[in-house]
C-alpha cells in the first residue's frame, strides 16, 4: 500500500454562490458532496473567505493549551459518558496529545472550558474558540443539509440539526524521538456524523481509499477536511463508509490540528428512503452516544484495534 502524493481528494468550494439553497450551484454541489462522500467519505471544503487571522489565532490558542501544565489540562472536563477530555502518550501513539469540550460554538461551553484551563480568564482563548467553532458549526449543517438533500431526505435534516451537538478538539504531535517512527496516530475511523479537520503548515493526515491508497492531505489556512464517521455510515445505511483515516508526520516540527466532531443524541433510525432492494437495511435503531461511550471503553478499544490497526 504506497502513498499517491499526486492524488488528491475531492474538492468543494464553499463559497456564498454555492451555498445559496435552491440555486443552480447549490443544486450541483449536493451532488458532488453525495459523490465525494460516496466514493471516498471525505472532501475538502475550500472557503476563501475565511480569515487567516483566525486560522493563525486558532493555532497560537492552540499552543497555548497545550502549553499548560498537565495538571490543568488533566482535569475532569465532562460528565458526559463517552467524553473524551485529555489524552496524551497512548501506548499505540506516543506522540499524540489531545483535548477538547462540548458546545464549543455557545458562549456558556466556551467560557467553560477556557475557565477551566485558565480560573483567571483569558478572553483571547475563549473568543478565538467560540469564534472559530461558529464557523466550523455552520460548515457542518451545511454539509448534513447537502447529504439530505442529496438523497431526497431533506424532511429529517430538521431533526438531524435539531439532535446534533459538537464537540472541538486540539491535536498536538511532538517531534520524533530516538528510534521512534513517524506515526503520529494510527488508522482509524471516528465514531462522530461527520468530522471537520483544520490542519496548520506541518502536513500528515492521510486518507485511505476505498482501493487501499493512502492521499495524502496538504494543509492550507482556508481549508478544511470533511470525514464521514460511524454515526453518517449507519444513518445512510452503509451509502456512505466511514473513512478512515491516519496521521502520519515525515517533518521533524511539532505539528498541530484541530477538528470539530459533530454527534447525534438519541436514537439513529435509517431513512426508509435509504433503504431498497440493492441496500437492505442493515441497522437496527442505535443509540449514537451509547455506541460512542463503547467505542472509548476499555473492551471497545480493545475491539476496534483488533479491527481497525491490524491491517
Ligand atoms: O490530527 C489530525 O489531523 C487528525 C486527528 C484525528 O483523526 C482524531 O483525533 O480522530
Ligand atoms: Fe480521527
Amino acid at each position: 500500500m504506497g502513498s499517491e502524493t499526486e492524488r488528491r481528494i475531492p474538492v468543494i468550494n464553499f463559497n456564498e454562490e454555492n451555498l445559496k439553497p435552491g440555486s443552480d450551484s447549490w443544486v450541483s454541489s449536493c451532488k458532488h458532496v453525495r459523490h465525494a462522500m460516496e466514493e471516498y467519505g471525505c472532501f475538502e471544503i475550500v472557503c476563501d473567505d475565511f480569515l487567516l487571522e483566525l486560522h493563525n489565532s486558532i493555532f497560537a490558542a492552540a499552543k497555548d493549551l497545550f502549553d499548560l501544565p498537565v495538571e490543568t489540562k488533566n482535569q475532569k472536563i465532562s460528565d458526559r459518558p463517552g467524553s473524551l477530555g485529555y489524552v496524551a502518550e497512548r501506548p499505540w501513539s506516543p506522540r499524540y496529545e489531545s483535548t477538547g469540550f462540548d458546545s464549543p460554538e455557545t458562549l456558556q461551553g466556551a467560557e467553560y472550558f477556557t475557565n477551566l484551563m485558565w480560573p483567571q480568564g483569558n478572553n483571547t482563548f475563549r473568543e478565538t474558540v467560540q469564534s472559530i467553532s461558529k464557523r466550523l458549526v455552520e460548515m457542518s449543517q451545511t454539509v448534513m443539509k447537502m447529504v439530505a438533500e442529496s438523497y431526497g431526505v431533506e424532511s429529517v435534516f430538521d431533526s438531524i440539526r435539531e439532535s446534533a451537538f459538537y464537540t472541538l478538539r486540539f491535536f498536538k504531535y511532538r517531534t520524533r524521538r530516538l528510534n521512534e517512527s513517524d506515526v503520529g496516530l494510527a488508522a482509524h475511523c471516528d465514531t462522530s456524523f461527520l468530522s471537520i479537520l483544520h490542519q496548520h503548515q506541518v502536513e500528515g493526515l492521510q486518507i485511505k481509499t476505498k482501493d487501499g491508497q493512502w492521499i495524502d492531505v496538504k494543509p492550507s489556512p482556508s481549508s478544511f477536511v470533511v470525514l464521514a464517521g460511524y454515526t453518517l455510515m449507519a444513518w445512510s445505511n452503509d451509502r456512505v463508509l466511514a473513512c478512515e483515516h491516519k496521521v502520519t508526520i515525515k517533518e521533524e516540527r511539532t505539528r498541530y490540528s484541530v477538528g470539530l466532531f459533530s454527534h447525534i443524541k438519541g436514537v439513529i433510525h435509517v431513512p426508509e428512503e435509504m433503504v431498497d432492494e440493492e441496500h437492505p437495511l442493515g441497522y437496527t435503531p442505535i443509540d449514537s452516544l451509547g455506541f460512542h461511550a463503547f467505542r472509548l471503553s476499555e473492551e471497545g478499544l480493545k475491539i476496534i484495534a483488533s479491527i481497525c490497526f491490524a491491517a
